[in-house]
């Protein structure tokens, strides 16, 4: 693996709390300052780290930075990635390529899944007029004659003859409204007295009557295509007919997880670290709308590596490390050897640039995510989100926006995503943002897309939403 060391940020915490959140920043300054002071903050761009670690920053370069003039980057040897939103453009067609394949299914084995049709209601909503209150339905003007009877109208029974004008009878909740009844009356609004009911206050014509077809008719659309079958979603389907549903499978997603340094328990020992990704990315792309069909460790093994990528059957391949040039960084010429096209060969993008996607065949493709955990989920969001949106058959919804309330330092030619929490109405990026760091995502709301040049308080970044379902399935966003 190659070795890579420009996380700062953990030694020298000011103990700001769990989260870290980035203090107040009223006035531009130098970034090479905020390490001086607080070694903590992000440190996440290799060569700019340096330079303002050593003070060799440039002082025309504090705050937001104009990108760098051309052939800079070509000094440091860097290699210039796609841009983010590109990047993101290409996966989503990518998504685009295969055929959907869609199901009908039960209502509960449709959930997270996406409507392959829209929901047309199947009868009108409320389908009869209903009392919306227990108490009295009326006709007429009042004081009323009670009808006597067994307990009333109650919700499910056969329903009643017509209601006289002057007459009220006992209702329930949902209970059919007899023919020639003009309101209800609540219990509490209302006394009986010798077989005669009294209204307590005005009564409206109409009052607390569902009528018929109030939310819906029948035929009305009330769900478009590519909608996603929430809890809420299934309730409204059934509420209007359904006992099945046809929505699109989700795609199906295989994890390889490379890298020989990683242990799945106990603790680090002997330059070994904990694998953070195999528990994370497969919960992760269930979220995203995926069918995670195993996460497998395969090590720091080109033939095992070729085999498994070659011969998963799943729609797309994940793999996570062996991006870069590593002596063991094996994805590249692994993919070079299946013939398989690079459709994204590096983003410019902080942290994750060396992540790629590649087709495999058509219909089937492969991201590979660099191997520092917050590069994963950098790449996983840049490139595996767009494609199983559209995989999965998912709208793209428009970018949602927030105003920051702390400057965030930007790299100077490529966006970066910083994870940020909200705070009333402003995003306030968090500490603990370097690469190879989850502190920071773990207490993260969203991830903001920081523009090269970096973002000044006030200003409307784009937001990636981290906001996790609260079904412990986590398998809708
Ligand atoms: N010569 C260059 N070296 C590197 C470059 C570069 O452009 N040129 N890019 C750096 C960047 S940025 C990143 S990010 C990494 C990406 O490297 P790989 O995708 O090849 O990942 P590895 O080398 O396999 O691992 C990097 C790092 O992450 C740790 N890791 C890997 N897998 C896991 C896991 N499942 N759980 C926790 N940590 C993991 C691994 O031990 C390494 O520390 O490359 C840089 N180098
Ligand atoms: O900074 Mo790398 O971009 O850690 O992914």
């Amino acid at each position: 693996m190659t070795a890579q060391d420009h996380d700062l940020g953990a030694s020298g915490a000011t103990g700001q709390g769990g989260t870290g959140e980035s203090a107040p920043c009223p006035v531009s300054h130098d970034r090479s300052d905020d390490r001086a002071s607080a070694p903590m903050v992000e440190g996440d761009d290799g060569m700019e780290d340096a330079l303002a670690l050593v003070g060799r920053r440039s002082p025309t370069s504090p705050g937001r930075q104009e990108p760098s003039a051309p052939g800079r980057d070509a000094l440091r040897g860097r290699r210039r990635g796609m841009p983010w939103d590109e990047a993101r453009a290409v996966a989503s067609r990518a998504g685009r390529a295969g055929v959907l394949r869609t199901q009908r299914d039960p209502l509960a084995a449709s959930l997270g899944r996406v409507l392959a049709t829209p929901l047309t209601a199947f009868v009108d909503l409320p389908s009869f007029d209903t009392s919306a209150m227990d108490g009295w339905a009326v006709a007429g003007p009042g004081p009323w004659t009670v009808m006597s009877g067994d307990g009333g109208l109650l919700a499910g029974r056969e329903e009643a003859g017509t209601l006289a004008d002057g007459t009220a009878v006992r209702i329930a909740t949902g209970a059919r409204v007899p023919p020639g009844a003009t309101a209800v009356i609540r219990s509490e609004h209302a006394r009986t007295d010798s077989g005669h009911l009294h209204a307590q206050r005005r009564v409206l014509h109409g009052q607390d009557i569902r009528p018929r077809g109030q939310e819906c008719r029948s035929g009305d659309r009330l769900l478009a295509e590519g909608t996603l079958v929430t809890p809420a979603v299934l309730g409204l389907a059934a509420a209007a007919g359904y006992d099945e549903l046809l929505t699109v499978l989700r795609p199906t997603v295989e994890v390889l997880v490379l890298g020989d340094e990683l242990l799945t328990e106990g603790l680090p020992h002997d330059g070994l670290i904990r694998d953070a990704l195999g528990p994370m990315i497969a919960p992760w792309l269930r979220a995203l709308g995926a069918d995670v069909t195993g996460t497998r460790r395969v090590g720091d093994d080109a033939d095992a590596l070729q085999r498994a990528v070659t011969e998963s059957a799943a729609d797309l391949v994940i793999t996570t490390g062996g991006t870069a040039a590593g002596p063991v960084d094996h994805v590249h010429p692994v993919l070079r050897k299946a013939g398989a096209e690079l459709l994204v060969d590096g983003v410019a993008v902080r942290p994750g640039h060396p992540m790629l996607l590649a087709r495999l065949a058509p219909g089937r493709h492969l991201v590979g995510l660099p191997g520092n955990p917050l590069a994963a989920v950098s790449g996983l969001l840049t490139l595996a989100e767009p494609l199983l949106r559209r995989r999965s058959g998912q709208a793209t919804p428009a970018p949602y926006r927030a105003s920051l309330r702390d400057e965030i330092h930007g790299h100077p030619q490529d966006t970066r995503l910083v994870p940020v929490v909200y705070r009333g109405d402003k995003v306030v990026p968090l500490h603990y943002r370097g690469p190879a760091m989850l502190r920071g995502i773990a207490a993260a709301h969203g991830l903001a897309v920081v523009p090269p040049g970096g973002g000044r308080p006030g200003d409307e970044l784009e937001i990636l939403d981290l906001t996790w379902p609260p079904s412990s399935e986590g398998c809708f966003t």
